[in-house]
């Protein structure tokens, strides 16, 4: 199996599966830096991100939002001075997918 990050997104729908708890586990080795965080009983993969000042920040969510419009699936980014929270989940399935640990992933490689 390639690396997470190489994986390919599936095009996700409301009735696509969630991530099984064996699954999560598994997926979560990859992205050790990420919590899993609950939000109105909706599973979310969350990072902070940080950097020197805003303008990398800045251009840090840019480099995320450039993998969100390739793969089609969007994060929630937060950026601020010195600092860029990221949070992935699927949103019309209204929780975790496999996309989203994928995604993560590839987050992290941008973030460098
Ligand atoms: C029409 C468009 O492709 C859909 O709304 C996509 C856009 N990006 C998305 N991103 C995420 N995270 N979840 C979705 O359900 C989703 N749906």
């Amino acid at each position: 199996m390639s690396q997470l990050s190489e994986q390919a997104c599936e095009a996700c729908s409301w009735d696509a599966p969630h991530v099984t708890p064996e699954e999560m586990e598994t997926y979560r080795a990859d992205i050790p830096d990420w919590q899993i965080v609950e939000r109105d009983g909706i599973m979310q993969l969350e990072r902070v991100f940080k950097f020197r000042n805003f303008k990398q920040a800045l251009a840090f969510t840019n480099r995320v939002g450039d993998i969100a419009e390739e793969a089609g699936h969007h994060p929630a980014l937060l950026t601020e001075w010195g600092k860029v929270t990221v949070t992935w989940w699927s949103h019309e399935m209204k929780g975790l997918h496999k996309n989203d640990f994928i995604l993560a992933a590839r987050t992290d490689e941008v973030a460098q």
